[in-house]
């Protein structure tokens, strides 16, 4: 059996088996099945389907957006709209073959924005390019699905099956689980509080089929799932990923249509037609990515402030020297930093502290 067949088989299994206190026992192994084979699916193998020549793109600015959606949704209308870079437009579906990569400017940032063929149901197991474009989307900071206002449905339950197939979690949490593979000693399972979904039996018959038999489990949270606890084991083939929705075409639908998908969670609407909603759209992808502004000062020197270092949430002065210059770090003494994220401005920081959004930093070195 190939493993398209074993996973339709586990699939076909799990469909068929009632969901309740007697069957979770095996729902949780088959779950756990399921994600092995998955991952083995994923592995990058020499005959890997559709020749990818020419698909990735080198990163490249402060952060990758993914555009993904079903084909003839609107994308490269998208990316002509936001970026400089033209990406063909036209009414058939699969216009767009192969990445585009555009630049989208905004608050001295360059977010790099990636058009992507349209992909459909069964994308992830490799229907037409789907594979590859499933794979770069794991490669972005934030994913923006866009979506057919016009065609009511089930497009956004299906893209978000076909990412989370892939080990894509889209705007989640790493289960906040302590999982450690150990030589010896078996298995040692802890919770700050009773787990609601989890035991100890369920925890090591998922992990023998691993054929992992010796590990220190630390469940930190009573909410965390089966799911979730596959997920921990398979950390290093997950990506957790934001996600914002955005519905094109709304020029095209009612206005009581528009208003009912822009109350969903994440969601913007827009007409890349007629220009609406796009300003609102570009702020949004800002604040989603959680990027910080830091302007860096020289002694003596006046502050540019229209070219401003950017660095990741939770990013530390390392960080920022570390942005500035490789060998920075050796001479450093301490940074003056003027900003929010101090109390008095100027105030003498570590490495270890803390920046914020838009805060003055002037590292002062040996
Ligand atoms: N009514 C309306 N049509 C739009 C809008 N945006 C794009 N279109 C049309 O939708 C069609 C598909 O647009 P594309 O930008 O090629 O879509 P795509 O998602 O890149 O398509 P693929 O590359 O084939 O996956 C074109 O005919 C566009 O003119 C919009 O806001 N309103
Ligand atoms: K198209
Ligand atoms: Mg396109």
């Amino acid at each position: 059996m190939g493993i398209l067949e074993k996973i339709q088989a586990i699939q076909e299994e799990l469909n068929r088996t009632q969901k309740n206190k007697a069957t979770e026992y095996h729902i949780g192994l088959l779950k756990g099945k399921l994600a092995r084979y998955r991952a083995q699916l994923l592995e990058p193998t020499q005959s890997s389907s559709g020749g990818g020549q020419g698909f990735e793109v080198q990163k490249s600015g402060d952060a990758r957006i993914a555009l993904i959606g079903f084909p003839s949704v609107g994308k490269s209308s998208l990316l002509s709209k936001i970026t400089k870079t033209k990406s063909e437009i036209a009414n058939y579906a699969f216009t767009t073959l192969t990445s585009v990569p555009g630049v989208l400017e905004y608050n001295g940032a360059e977010l790099q924005i990636l058009d992507l063929p349209g992909i459909i149901q069964g994308a992830s197991e490799g229907k037409g390019r789907g594979r590859q474009v499933i794979a770069t989307a794991k490669t972005s900071d934030l994913i923006l699905m866009i979506l057919d206002a016009t065609k009511a449905g089930d497009q956004r339950a299906i893209l978000e099956r076909e990412l989370e197939s892939v080990g894509i979690r889209l705007n989640q949490d790493p289960p906040n689980v302590y999982f450690k593979v150990k030589k010896q000693g078996g298995l040692k399972f802890n919770s700050t509080s009773p787990p609601k979904y989890l035991d100890e039996k369920i925890v090591g018959s998922i992990l023998r089929d691993y054929k992992i038999h010796n590990a220190e489990v630390l469940v930190r949270d009573e909410n965390v799932t089966v799911e979730d606890f596959i997920d921990v084991i398979n950390a290093s083939h997950r990506s957790y990923i934001r996600c914002l929705y955005a519905y094109n075409k709304i020029d095209s639908v009612s206005l009581e249509e528009v208003d009912r998908l822009a109350r969903q969670p994440n969601t913007v609407v827009i007409s890349c037609e007629l220009d609406l909603g796009l300003d609102d759209l570009v702020e949004r992808i800002w604040n989603d990515l959680s990027l910080l502004r830091v302007y860096t000062k020289r002694r003596g020197e006046s502050l540019k402030f229209e070219d401003p270092l950017v660095v990741r949430r939770n990013a530390t002065v390392e960080t920022v020297c570390d942005s500035i210059h490789r060998s920075i770090k050796d001479q450093f003494r301490y940074a003056l930093i003027w900003g929010a994220s101090v109390k008095y401005s100027p105030q003498k920081c570590g490495l270890q502290h803390a920046v914020a959004d838009e805060d003055v930093v002037s590292i002062v070195t040996k």
